[in-house]
């Protein structure tokens, strides 16, 4: 069964090409190289292309008799997109919209979606169930909220059956040590503490007056293999089931910045050199996910999601390949 995967060269897309090729799909990607990498493109074909080329994506989704999309493809960055919102509503709004008109001519009509907890916003009450009220604090977050919608509204109009997978953060690399995140500039916090580290540089924290137990930033981090198991089985639920899906996917338990400052000192058994700064625009206090859904309707678990082993696999990729594909 052939999968369009866009973004599929990116950090997530490549794992979970992996993941898909090992549960018996087949990933064809399609990215535009704008942040990802083709050394990252290792199952099945991959198409160079933007999601602006609506013609591309109508050729594509006919000759590979494509039968469901999973989509990756967007701009990540909540603090960039407080500066820049034309290119995340461009990016993220405009190009899925081009996805879905394509979708619908060619009568391709099953989609997992990577959404975000940042279409939360600032949380009401914790751990965050799906059903919590959805006031995104950054155009990141606002764009993929839209999509969210335009997705509903597709499904009423169209017959489009999606998935939209929350995402909270994730982190880590590939158990094999074959994939890992590579963004330039990074902006996530784990690999620049690694980055410091490895370049004898200071991390700063962005904000140490929160209203959480160590006035820093709590995020729930998730492995990027327990994420890209999870699209497998959002596939096999839309292959199964007629309803849409909108779920969490994090570990339920949170981590504060200094806490992963911390558990990269006990992996790496080196100090961290640290800068308290002044807090990052668009940033949320502490967003931890409420995954009950996930696990009854995926019957999806976390099997490598300890803050440990995100650290030691992110560790390695960072001390291994990471330095020679930079190169
Ligand atoms: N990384 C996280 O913690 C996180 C959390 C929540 C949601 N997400 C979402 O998951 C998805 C993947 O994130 P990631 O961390 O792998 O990001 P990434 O930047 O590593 O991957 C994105 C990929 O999409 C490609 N791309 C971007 N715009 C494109 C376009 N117009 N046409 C074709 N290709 C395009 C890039 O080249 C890249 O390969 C994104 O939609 C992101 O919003 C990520
Ligand atoms: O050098 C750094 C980098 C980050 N942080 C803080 O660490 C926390 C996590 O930041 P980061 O790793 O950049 O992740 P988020 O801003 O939470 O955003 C990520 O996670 C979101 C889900 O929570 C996704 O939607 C986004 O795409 C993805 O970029 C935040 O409080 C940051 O301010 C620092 O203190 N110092």
């Amino acid at each position: 069964m052939l999968i369009l995967v866009t973004g599929g060269a990116g950090y997530i897309g490549s794992h979970t090409c992996k993941a898909l090729a090992q549960a018996g799909f087949t990933p064809v990607v399609l990215d535009n190289f704008s942040t990802g990498h083709l050394w990252a493109v290792r199952w099945g074909e991959v198409i160079t292309g933007d999601l602006a080329d609506r013609e591309l994506l109508v050729h594509v989704l006919k000759k590979y008799d494509i039968q469901a999309v999973v989509h990756f493809a967007a701009s990540i960055e909540a603090g960039e997109s407080m500066r820049r919102p034309d290119k995340y509503f461009r990016n993220n709004f405009i190009n899925t919209l081009n996805l879905l008109e394509a979708m619908v001519e060619t009568g391709v009509n099953r989609l997992i979606f990577s959404s975000t907890c940042a279409i939360y916003g600032e949380p009401q009450w914790l751990p965050l169930t799906e059903n919590h009220p959805q006031n995104p604090v950054n155009p990141y977050g606002e764009s993929k909220r839209a999509i969210e919608q335009a997705l509903h509204w597709f499904s009423q109009a169209y017959g489009m059956q999606y998935a939209a997978l929350r995402y909270f953060n994730a982190a880590g690399a590939d158990l094999a040590g074959e994939l890992g995140e590579c963004h330039d500039p990074e902006t996530h916090l784990i690999p620049r503490v690694l980055l410091a580290l490895l370049a004898g540089t200071e991390i700063q924290i962005f904000g140490t007056d929160y209203d959480t137990p160590d006035g820093t930033a709590v995020r729930d981090f998730i492995h990027v293999a327990d994420l890209a198991q999870a699209h497998v089985q959002a596939l096999h639920y839309v292959q199964k089931n007629q309803d849409n899906l909108a779920v969490n996917l994090g570990t339920g338990r949170g981590y504060s910045v200094r806490e992963v400052i911390a558990a990269v000192e006990q992996v790496t058994g080196q100090r961290v050199r640290v800068r308290e700064t002044a807090r990052r625009l668009g940033d949320a206090p502490m967003l931890v996910a409420d995954v009950t859904l996930a696990q009854r309707e995926l019957g999806w678990r976390c099997h490598h999601s300890d803050l440990h082993t995100i650290v030691q696999t992110a560790w390695k990729w960072h001390q291994g390949t990471y330095a020679k594909v930079q190169n």
